[in-house]
């Protein structure tokens, strides 16, 4: 675990000193946006236009902001439009790195990091998946996930095999924008905020919230089929990504242990059924999850061991069906 300073790899755990043992996740840095037409989205510069071939997502399987971005991908159909490629599950002092099963498509680079000094030398900040690299003009478009799942969402309708499906409808997103809100501080980055914390307080901070907002979020889903209501979005998409790393890793490893999310009845079965959902399964490999996770954090897990359980079948029937959906 490393970060970029002025092009220079540091090997470095994040800084907790200054916030009181709080985890505060820093700003993504690339910031343009691919659009149909290659004019400027909301931030970043104009000149990314979507075209099929022209784009590479690397991401790591085991990554929950990563993730995201192949679900939509796999969703939206454009498999033969947006490639990608998985760094190694391992990621020790330099950071994410290409290993020979999962090799640089592109450059045959051996760590992320030369991804990064090749779009800015002297990049300052994190390296961090997902990072959506542009093939043509020899940089990176964007590395902040929940963008690059706009982006993938719509800028590529005209090669898409499933340009109708749209998981950011305009009519809903008062109500995915309020649910991504609380479950992004809440959840996704709430299991970060509790297992890297270095002081107790500031964990059972992050503890408390996550809980109650799962508590919310069950009761919520005995109502309604789906976050924003009867239509599947991307607010369940982001919930996903947590969710289904959530017993075997963030249980345990993050010690976010007042229950598992298998311990809820409607939040169980809703991670079953997004599961379920066709070409959703291949996304999610647990193999990279765990090992990553357990073998890679080695200030909070030093011997590295991967736990072997738990025992998890999310192919069990989801009893979804007795909520309306769209
Ligand atoms: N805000 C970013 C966060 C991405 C992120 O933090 N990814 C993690 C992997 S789960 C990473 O690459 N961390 C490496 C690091 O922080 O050095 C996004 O949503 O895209």
């Amino acid at each position: 675990m490393g970060l970029l300073v002025d092009g220079n790899w540091q090997d470095k755990w994040y800084d907790t000193d200054k916030t009181g043992g709080r985890f505060k996740r820093e700003d993504s840095v690339f910031r343009n946006w691919v659009t149909a037409d290659g004019s400027a989205g909301p931030s970043g510069t104009d000149g990314f236009a979507a075209e099929p071939g022209r784009y590479h997502l690397y991401v790591s399987y085991a990554c929950p902001w990563a993730h995201r971005t192949l679900i939509v991908r796999k969703l939206k159909g454009l498999e033969n439009v947006v490639s990608f490629s998985p760094v190694d599950w391992l990621m020790l002092d330099e950071g994410w790195v290409f290993d020979d099963e999962h090799p640089d498509p592109l450059f045959g680079a051996r760590r992320l990091y030369e991804i990064y000094l090749r779009a800015k030398p002297d990049y300052t900040g994190r390296v961090t998946v997902p990072t959506l690299w542009d093939k043509k003009r020899g940089t990176i478009v964007s590395n902040e996930s929940s963008e690059i799942i706009r982006m993938l969402n719509t800028a590529f309708d005209a090669f898409a095999e499933n340009p109708a499906l749209d998981l950011y409808p305009e009519h809903l997103r008062g109500r995915i924008d309020e649910v991504n809100e609380r479950v992004y501080h809440s959840v996704n980055n709430g299991v970060y905020k509790a297992g890297f914390a270095t002081e107790q307080e500031a964990y059972e901070e992050a503890f408390a919230d996550l809980f109650a907002t799962l508590e919310d979020l069950d009761r919520l889903l005995g109502q309604s089929r789906y976050l924003a209501g009867e239509q599947l979005t991307e607010a369940d998409w982001r919930l996903f990504t947590t969710l289904v790393r959530f017993d075997p890793v963030y249980h345990g490893h993050f010690k976010c242990n007042l229950k598992r999310i298998a311990d809820y009845p409607n939040l169980s079965g809703y991670l079953r059924e997004l599961y379920q959902v066709p070409g959703i399964e291949e996304t999610v490999r647990f193999d990279h999850i765990k090992g990553h996770y357990y073998a890679s954090h080695r200030t909070i897990n030093p011997t590295g061991i991967v736990p072997v359980g738990p025992q998890i079948d999310l192919h069990e029937p989801h009893g979804r069906e007795r909520l309306k959906a769209a």
